[in-house]
């Protein structure tokens, strides 16, 4: 039996690992009192008293938590952005390539990536790697998101009963174009230049899919949908939490349109690949909530305490 605390553990994504926890046969909980949730002296006995440690907090919380942890037996999982470009953490997609499960199994620290970064970087990162999409071709990521990826203010934001009536349209945000997944999606895909990411928040409460377009004369090889679809198919070949979907049955709603929210609750990413031979639209979809954030933090845990990977996800 692991002991496992949970720094943040009455926010969002501190909630939902917990739930994953409670039906976990291999961890024992450490819980605070939601009083002391802030308290420094319980939060620092709590993270040396244990075997691992989710932080699920804000960036630069999470900074100052890792610098309570004194002993050398602690693992670290970070659910925030700090440390996601970080040589010294393993990054927390054990699917990115046939290192990254053992680097995660072997590691000490490992940040858990973000929502649209999982998706993207799934999506587009074998195929740069083959070099199929060149690493200088303009990227552009599309992405549709329910409102729990924005974290407890937004959520409560959209469900007070006197909510502002512009909660309930979709709203494109981050128009800065400079979203703060950008350096994780650059960094893990290999490409050289930074995408066009336009994340749009809407009102249900999560499931995510992001939409690549590319286009075939602009890839090496003029490659078809059929071919980029083979591709991926034979690169996750083995992957229990990543599928390449295949038949349009699965595909589409029985409308003829794509249900976002194929994936909630489970730790599954889907990929997608739409389009003829002048234009592709490569798509992922997940649970922001679980491969997305709690169950890929559940996924990198199985793996740092040596417990089967699965356990416990669906
Ligand atoms: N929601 C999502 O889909 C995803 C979120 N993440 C990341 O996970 C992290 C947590 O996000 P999320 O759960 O959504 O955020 P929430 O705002 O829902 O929760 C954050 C929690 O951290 C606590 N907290 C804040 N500052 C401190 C501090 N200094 N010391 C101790 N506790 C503190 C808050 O306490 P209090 O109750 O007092 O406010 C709150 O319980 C973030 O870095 C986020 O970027 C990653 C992937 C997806
Ligand atoms: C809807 C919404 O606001 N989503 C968040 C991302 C959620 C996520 O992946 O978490 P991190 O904050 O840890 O990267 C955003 O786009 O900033």
């Amino acid at each position: 039996m692991f002991n496992v605390y949970v720094d943040g553990q009455y926010g969002t994504t501190g909630l939902k690992i917990q739930e994953y926890l409670s039906k976990h046969e291999n961890v024992e909980l450490l819980t605070i009192d939601y009083e002391k949730r802030r308290d420094l002296q319980t939060r620092k006995k709590y993270m040396n008293e244990a075997d691992l440690v989710f932080l699920c907090l804000p960036d630069q919380a999470a900074r100052e938590a890792v610098k309570l942890v004194e002993n050398n037996k602690t693992k670290i999982i970070d659910a925030s952005t700090a440390h996601r470009t970080n040589d010294d953490w393993a990054y927390g997609i054990p699917e990115l390539d046939p290192q990254q499960r053992e680097k995660i199994r072997n590691s000490k620290r490992v940040s858990v990536p973000g929502c649209h970064a999982t998706a993207s970087i799934l999506a587009l990162a074998p195929l740069v790697n083959k070099g199929i999409v060149p690493s200088d071709y303009p990227v552009s990521i599309f992405s549709v998101t329910g409102y729990s990826g924005g974290g407890k203010d937004t959520i409560a934001r959209y469900e007070t009963s006197n909510r502002k009536t512009y909660l309930e349209i979709p709203r494109h945000y981050a128009l800065n174009l400079n979203h703060k997944h950008l350096p994780e999606i650059m960094k893990y895909t290999g490409l050289k230049d930074k995408p066009l990411f336009t994340p749009i928040i809407c009102n249900y409460y999560k499931g995510l899919a992001v939409s690549i377009p590319l286009f075939p004369k602009y890839l090496t090889g003029n490659k078809s949908p059929e071919d980029i679809r083979d591709f991926l198919e034979d690169y996750y070949s083995e992957e229990r939490f990543v599928k390449v979907i295949n038949s349009d049955n699965e595909r589409l709603l029985e409308d003829g349109t794509f249900d976002i929210t194929g994936c909630n609750d489970t730790n599954r990413a889907d990929i997608f690949v739409f389009g003829s031979s002048e234009r592709i639209q490569l798509m992922a979809r997940l649970d922001n909530l679980g491969k997305g954030a709690s169950g890929a933090a559940i996924q990198c845990m199985n793996l740092m305490l040596n417990i089967p990977e699965e356990t416990g996800l669906v």
